[in-house]
């Protein structure tokens, strides 16, 4: 097969990434003008402004014309771009209108990928001229693309391998001069995005920018992901855990390239969940959500990108294979014990407790009104139902279970707290709940049944509180 064959079957496309400010610049305000700059912003106001607004059921929403050419621009900028639609659709999916969700759907699903010569002049520069000589074969397509990066399958050779043997590998190539880029896209993207006076006051979005910005310098160091790579596979974490997979890496990986066995899993999100049995999906969905707690309780370090291709199940090893450390956090102890204080409170329907907690989280001020407080609480109550001692176990996730009755009931708490709401949520928050939420979207994908009340208690009774 020729390489466009190649990238047609797999969906991506090769085109120069720019990396110049001008060339970006020049990107962004070229989308703007063909979108037809004050068209394009009555388009986002109305698409934007949520489910109290009466236009937001109204006719008048992007149309397809415009919907594809920000999906192809976007795609095309990759790094903040691409990133914002990930954050977006992961953390604030069903508050956003169905046609901005399914724009940034799009951007997510069609990755483009850099032309040869230009993957050529990142692995000379990061690797040295003779780059090739580590490796016994390198499929120079890449088999994935992603926000950042994009990821080659190929053979280590013997000489350089941690296992003295020849290995195959995955090699993630970071895209040139993203991590300069990050400011300059996410400001485009913010003004394309709201055009001025846009979006519902609650959302915070400075903050939610903001918060994506420090998240985004992370990713692009690979030697910090390959530093938690090895931190996960460490015996003290996962490497003596059998139900998990932690790719090795490989000690001449640099900030831009990094080198890691590869792993043979497919995501537990796509079409073989259909394929699997009943128990193993359960055995799936107990495992990541087990993983969940424990990175938070035990490691305090979390993978809070919860995407399904993050995932993969290994039938023939049956582990779970975990790639993608780049979004790895850490959280404070005191931040944990306390955040572990207010899941308890809601667990026990603690009003009073909740209230105390949420106030050391910086979760309320202390001034909101009755309406703000019943929303917080009723949302945190919710959210612990699987970890009650009231909820019968285990707990069924999935379409037509309680805990679809219960998203429902958290989403229509989401536009009374965007109303009301006096203060942004504690930083560490953005992170840990689209990770949580995540983790319990995917056992609802599989249609798993979990017995979250015995994680819990595990949890807890294992749990030392204070330093
Ligand atoms: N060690 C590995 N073995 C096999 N496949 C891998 C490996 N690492 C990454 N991949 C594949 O490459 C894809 C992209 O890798 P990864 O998620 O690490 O990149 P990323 O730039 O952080 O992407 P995103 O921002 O979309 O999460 C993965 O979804 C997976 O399909």
């Amino acid at each position: 097969m020729s390489d466009t064959q190649i990238a047609t079957t797999r969906r991506l496309q090769s085109s120069k990434v720019p990396s110049s400010r001008i060339g970006r610049l020049f990107h962004y305000g070229g989308l703007a003008a063909s979108l037809g700059y004050g068209a394009a912003s009555e388009l986002l106001r109305r698409t934007t402004s949520g489910p109290e607004d009466s236009q937001y059921t109204s006719s008048l929403v992007m149309t397809e014309a415009n919907v594809s050419r920000l999906v192809s621009k976007l795609s095309q900028m990759r790094g903040a771009a691409l990133k914002l639609g990930q954050f977006m659709s992961i953390q604030d999916s069903h508050l956003l209108p169905p046609q901005v969700e399914e724009m940034f759907r799009r951007v997510q699903d069609s990755a483009h990928y850099m032309p040869d010569w230009q993957m050529e002049k990142v692995l000379t520069s990061s690797l040295g001229p003779s780059w090739s000589d580590y490796f016994v074969s390198f499929d120079r397509v890449p088999f994935a693309a992603a926000s950042i990066g994009q990821v080659h399958r190929a053979v280590l050779a013997a000489t350089s391998s941690p296992t003295g043997k020849d290995e195959p590998v995955a090699v993630k190539i970071q895209f040139p001069n993203i991590k300069n880029s990050i400011e300059s896209d996410l400001g485009y993207v913010k003004l394309l995005l709201t055009a001025g006076r846009l979006l519902p006051k609650g959302l915070f979005l400075d903050r939610t920018i903001r918060a994506m910005k420090e998240e985004l310098a992370d990713e692009c160091n690979y030697t910090r992901e390959a530093s938690f790579l090895r931190k996960f596979g460490s015996p003290e974490y996962l490497g003596h855990d059998s139900r998990f997979k932690v790719p090795w890496v490989w000690e001449g990986s640099t900030d831009d390239v990094l080198v890691m066995e590869r792993v043979h899993g497919v995501s537990v999100g796509g079409s073989m969940v259909d394929k699997l049995s009943q128990q193993d999906r359960n055995d799936i969905a107990s495992r990541i959500i087990d993983l969940c707690l424990m990175e938070l309780f035990s490691f305090r370090a979390m993978q809070t990108d919860p995407n399904w291709t993050n995932f993969l199940w290994n039938s023939r090893t049956r582990q779970v294979e975990l790639v993608d450390f780049g979004a790895t956090r850490e959280y404070s102890k005191e931040f944990i014990d306390n955040w572990l204080r207010l899941i308890q409170a809601a667990a026990l329907e603690d009003r009073e407790a909740c209230i105390e907690w949420s106030l050391k989280l910086g979760y309320l001020t202390g001034e909101e009104n009755e309406i703000m407080l019943n929303a917080h609480i009723q949302s945190m109550q919710l959210l612990a139902t699987p970890f009650k001692v009231s909820t019968p176990q285990p707990f069924a996730f999935g379409r037509g279970t309680h805990w679809a009755k219960i998203t429902a009931e958290i989403r229509a708490q989401i536009p009374v707290m965007l109303q009301h709401r006096l203060t942004p949520p504690p930083q560490e928050t953005y992170s840990l709940n689209r990770k949580l939420s995540g983790a319990f979207l995917l056992a609802s994908r599989l249609g798993a049944s979990v017995d979250c009340g015995c994680l819990w208690e595990d949890l807890v009774s294992k749990y030392s509180f204070g330093s």
